[in-house]
Formats: C-alpha cells, sequence, structure tokens
C-alpha cells in the first residue's frame, strides 16, 4: 500500500496519516500541495491520499473542496479528526522582538491571527504551503522569514528554537481530514456513517436551493456541513459541497440521492464513509429502511393488482 499526503513530514496531515490502521508500515510519500497528493492517486502513483478539509477554526478547505469536486473522480474512505496545537519556532538566538517575517499554512494563520497580532504584531505573513514546510524553510538561512509556526513535534525534529507554545487561538481547535483514492468498493455501513456529495446549483432561480435542501428534510437526512464554493466559470456560477448523515446503503439517504439527480444531474458522489466521532444519527420511524421496504412492497401490489 503506498500513501501520500500533505508534506513534507511532519505536517498535521502526516498526523493524520498515521492514524490510519497500517500507515505506520506502509509506504508514505509527502506531496508537496493537495493538488500534487491528489494527482498521485489519479495517476495511480498512490493508492490513497490524506489531505485536510475542515477546521474548526476557519472552515473548509477550499483547496481540497474543490479538487475533489472537479477532474477524475475520486472517492473519500474515512475522516480522521486531528485536535491541533501550535508553536512559534524560530532560529537559535532570535526573541519575539526581533520577528519581521513569521511564515505557516495559511489554516494555521487563521488560528493563531489574535496571538500574532498580540505578541508580534510587527510581524509579515508569509503563506507556504504547509506549516512543516515553513519550519523546514527556517533551516536554510535563505528563506525569506525568521519564524515558523508549525507541530511541536517538527520544530523539536528540526532542532529549531521553541518561543512560545499553545499559540492557537481556541485550545479545542480540530482539524479534519479525509483519506480519498479512486472510485472502488464502498466502505461497510457502520450505522454511523456520513455521505459527501457536489451538487452543482441545478438553475439561477428562487428557491433552487430550497429545492436541492427539501430532498434532504424529506428523508428525514441530516446535513452536518453544506458550503457554496464558485465553479470558477463565471460570477455566480456556484456547487454545494454537502455532508449528510447515513450511508448511500441506508434507503433514506439512496432515495433522496436519487431525488437530487433527478434535479441536479451533475450531482458528484464522493463516498460513504464512517464517522470519526461515531455519532449515530437519530432515524426517524418513517424514514427507516424497513419504512422505505414497506412502502416499495405497498407500491409493487397495486402495480400487480
Ligand atoms: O500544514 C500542515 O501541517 C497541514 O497539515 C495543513 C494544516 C494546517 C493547519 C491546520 C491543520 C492542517
Amino acid at each position: 500500500m503506498v500513501y501520500t499526503f500533505l508534506g513534507p513530514e511532519g505536517t498535521f496531515t502526516e498526523a493524520a496519516l498515521l492514524q490510519v490502521p497500517g500507515a505506520e508500515e506502509a509506504v508514505r510519500i509527502p506531496s508537496s500541495s493537495v493538488n500534487a497528493a491528489l494527482e498521485m492517486v489519479r495517476s495511480g502513483h498512490a493508492n490513497a491520499a490524506v489531505v485536510p478539509i475542515e477546521n474548526s477554526v476557519e472552515g473548509g478547505v477550499s483547496a481540497t473542496l474543490d479538487a475533489i469536486s472537479v477532474g477524475q473522480p475520486l472517492r473519500i474512505l474515512r475522516e480522521i479528526l486531528v485536535p491541533i496545537t501550535f508553536v512559534l519556532a524560530v532560529r537559535p538566538g532570535m526573541e519575539l522582538a526581533d520577528i519581521r517575517r513569521v511564515s505557516t499554512h495559511s489554516h494555521a494563520w487563521a488560528q493563531c491571527r489574535n496571538w500574532a497580532e498580540a505578541n508580534i504584531p510587527q510581524a509579515e505573513y508569509i503563506p507556504s504551503s504547509s506549516t512543516a514546510a515553513a519550519a523546514v524553510g527556517l533551516t536554510d538561512g535563505d528563506s525569506g522569514f525568521d519564524a515558523a509556526i508549525c507541530a511541536p513535534l517538527v520544530a523539536a525534529r528540526l532542532g529549531l528554537n521553541v518561543i512560545a507554545r499553545g499559540i492557537g487561538d481556541y485550545a479545542e481547535a480540530v482539524t479534519r481530514f479525509i483519506l480519498v483514492s479512486l472510485p472502488g468498493l464502498l466502505p461497510e455501513p457502520t450505522g454511523a456513517d456520513k455521505t459527501t456529495v457536489v451538487i452543482p446549483l441545478p438553475e439561477d432561480r428562487p428557491g433552487a436551493l430550497m429545492e436541492i435542501l427539501e430532498h434532504f428534510t424529506a428523508r428525514g437526512v441530516n446535513l452536518s456541513r453544506i458550503e457554496s464554493r464558485p465553479t470558477g466559470a463565471f460570477l455566480g456560477d456556484y456547487f454545494f459541497s454537502i455532508d449528510a448523515d447515513g450511508h448511500v446503503f441506508d434507503a433514506r439517504v439512496a432515495d433522496a440521492l436519487k431525488g437530487l439527480h433527478r434535479v441536479s444531474p451533475g450531482l458528484r458522489f464522493l463516498g460513504s464513509y464512517p464517522r470519526a466521532d461515531y455519532r449515530r444519527p437519530e432515524v426517524l420511524p418513517h424514514t427507516s429502511d424497513q419504512a422505505f421496504e414497506a412502502a416499495d412492497q405497498w407500491l409493487e401490489s397495486l402495480i400487480n393488482g
């Protein structure tokens, strides 16, 4: 098994990958961006990739939401939650007041913004492809910045000085990652599952979003995430990226997807997979598999006399 992840070594994404059973013994290849990681999977150079998709402070990771929503189809096999703690790492001898430029991943910056404004207000932010890439950059004297916001472990591994710990503005910050592969067998339903779909807004008319939502509501399917993303085609053209409670093997979810496909035939199914928090949805009696089965039988009896 070959895995790839948003690298280099020491990213939070690598920490997420290491939670996948068997990953520790498998081949793990760092990629320099989310797109590069997904391309490794699409081209068959890796069996699966781990990429960040959402965090509790900054919301969806646009690079991932967009990259999995278009192009050669991919499937989400599982989600992984990682609690995040950040440190400020510098080269030996550097003090807080000396820092002119600080580099990190944009989502890490968003999560440490208040701390940075209060403690290093003079520092300019330099975006980096990941927290670990920023830390590695510090070790080559020519990086153009003098501090990195990264994970404690990567700072220690690289022998950097940590001059502030726990600098995230939200102590409970969690990032959600996904394991992605080419389409294949679906993970078995566990009773605590999630289904991810991408739905192009069918037409720019009043009630179009409501029409999409009604297909979930009518089947008692709860949504745990809904985000609109621009398609890039023209201003005002959007798709919706949605996580729904349940597995496509659940009759209520399958029925909702069938209804949605009629409204928006460009709908893309990105997978049904176990929830990382094991939370089971409440299924109302009239939306259970048995209720759908009974309704099918009733209709059949009408038709067959
Ligand atoms: O840059 C990293 O280490 C990542 O894995 C991406 C990221 C950045 C900030 C919070 C969570 C994940």
